[in-house]
Parts: structure tokens; C-alpha cells; sequence
């Protein structure tokens, strides 16, 4: 495995954000994790990459244990967060967003590879000497994807990155997530549609406050009627059709 998370805790004061989580990611495989509002996966995501510390368990990446190493070693070991908002550098160029992701790299040089993400991503080329302030919500999100993938990844996490998108954009989006799959790019995705995000993803794991409960391949999971009622919309059932309204 690429990545391992074994008992992984993680706790806000009383709050258990985070319990007892046992995760995985193959190398090159795509894995999403599910779940309403408030149900740990950012915590989960900010724990891996090492913004948080946890409370209990390890993290393994490429069969080193990384928990207690910094946010920094974890990016030189193959692992980027793009967190939830983007958190791009509003007030610098798109250039130096992505000379920001060469930052944490042991050669420090990253030409080649912000050439390559200007060829795979041309909006961001035509406007790489404007500030990142005056790109769209799509655009910084390919910007910040971009800036994750200077620093030469195995492993991206994306913490929900159609939020806030166009359904166009968030086509866009997952046919990127695709085409980065295919150059050997595993992917953590944590996301709220969550039919796109199983139908990308071969296994998926649920949450709710913190644990997960429900795990398996993709087509368990969107065949799942329990994960349907809950996490699919199906709950609520539409009322009939003479229904007299309010
Ligand atoms: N910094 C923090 N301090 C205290 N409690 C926190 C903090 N961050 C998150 N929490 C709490 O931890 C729990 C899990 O939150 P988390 O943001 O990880 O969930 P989530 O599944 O990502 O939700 P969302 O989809 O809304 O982002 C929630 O109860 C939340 O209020």
C-alpha cells in the first residue's frame, strides 16, 4: 500500500473528529471518502498531510511511518493536500502560486514541470502573470491542483474540489482527476457528489461523526440502499402525485 492510516484518532478538545480510522490507498489507485457535514474527513485529510496532529494511531506512507514527521517531509515523500477553498495566494501571479509548489522540493527547480502544467492546463498559461484574485472559482481550482502537482506527487488529496463549481467546471474536474490516474497518480478524494465521486473511484469509504461505517469497492457502495437513503439523496421520498401541497 501507498498509503496506510491504522487506528487514526483525531480529537478537538472534547470533540472526537477522527475515530479509530483504518484507511488505505494503493499505489495509483483512486479512493474516495464520503460523508455528510461535520463527519471527520477533513480532519481525516489534515491529519494525513500533517496540518493536525493525532491523537492516536499512525500514518505509513511508501512503508515509512510519517506520523510524527512534518507536513513538509510528508510532500517530499510523495503526498499533497489541495485543501478544501483552494488556498491559493490570492495576491501573487498564477506564476509564483506554482513556483510556490517547487517551494518544498529537494531540487528546488521545477521548470520542466510548470511548463508541463501550463500545457495541460492552457487557461492558467494565458494568465500566468495576472493575480490569482481575478481567475474563476474553476480556474483556481485548477491552479491549486496545479501547484500540487509541481511538487511531483504519488498520492494528491482533494478535499472537496467541486465545491462552489460550475457543472461544467466540475466535469472538467473529474476528467483532470482522470488523466492524472493514468500517469500513476493515486488519488484521495474527499468529496459531496458522491455518485461522481464512486463512479471515479474503484473502493470508497463512508463516515459519519468520525468512524467509518460503511467501506468496499465503488460498485458495492453506489449499489449500497443503505448508503442510498443516506448519503445519496434517496432518503426522502418525493410525495405522490395529487398530493394536495401546502
Ligand atoms: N479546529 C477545530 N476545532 C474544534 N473542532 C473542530 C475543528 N475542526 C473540526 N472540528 C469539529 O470536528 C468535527 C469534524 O469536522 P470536519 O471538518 O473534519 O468534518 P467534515 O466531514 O470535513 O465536514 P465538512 O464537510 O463540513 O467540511 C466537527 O464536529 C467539527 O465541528
Amino acid at each position: 500500500m501507498l498509503l496506510e492510516a491504522e487506528g487514526l484518532s483525531v480529537t478537538y478538545g472534547r470533540t472526537r473528529a477522527v475515530a479509530s480510522v483504518d484507511l488505505a490507498v494503493g499505489e495509483g489507485e483512486i479512493v474516495t471518502v464520503l460523508g455528510a457535514n461535520g463527519a471527520g474527513k477533513t480532519s481525516l485529510l489534515r491529519a494525513l498531510q500533517g496540518a493536525v496532529k493525532p491523537s492516536r494511531g499512525r500514518i505509513v506512507l511508501g512503508g515509512r511511518d510519517v506520523t510524527a514527521q512534518s507536513s513538509a517531509a510528508r510532500v517530499r515523500g510523495g503526498m499533497v493536500l489541495v485543501p478544501e477553498g483552494r488556498q491559493i495566494f490570492v495576491s501573487m501571479s498564477v506564476h509564483e502560486n506554482l513556483l510556490m509548489g517547487a517551494y518544498l522540493r529537494r531540487d528546488g527547480s521545477a521548470d520542466a514541470d510548470i511548463a508541463a502544467i501550463y500545457e495541460r492546463f492552457p487557461n492558467l498559461a494565458r494568465r500566468r502573470d495576472m493575480k490569482a484574485s481575478v481567475l474563476s472559482g474553476g480556474e483556481q481550482q485548477m491552479l491549486a491542483i496545479g501547484r500540487a502537482l509541481v511538487a511531483r506527487p504519488r498520492l494528491v488529496m482533494l478535499d472537496e474540489p467541486s465545491l462552489g463549481l460550475s457543472p461544467l467546471f466540475v466535469e472538467q474536474l473529474f476528467s483532470l482527476l482522470r488523466d492524472l490516474n493514468r500517469d500513476g497518480i493515486a488519488i484521495l478524494l474527499v468529496e459531496q457528489n458522491t455518485t461522481m465521486a464512486l463512479e471515479l473511484a474503484s473502493r470508497g469509504y463512508v463516515f459519519e461523526l468520525g468512524e467509518v461505517v460503511l467501506e468496499g469497492s465503488s460498485d458495492r457502495l453506489l449499489g449500497d440502499e443503505a448508503l442510498v437513503a443516506a448519503y445519496l439523496g434517496g432518503a426522502a421520498p418525493l410525495p405522490p402525485p395529487n398530493h394536495p401541497g401546502p
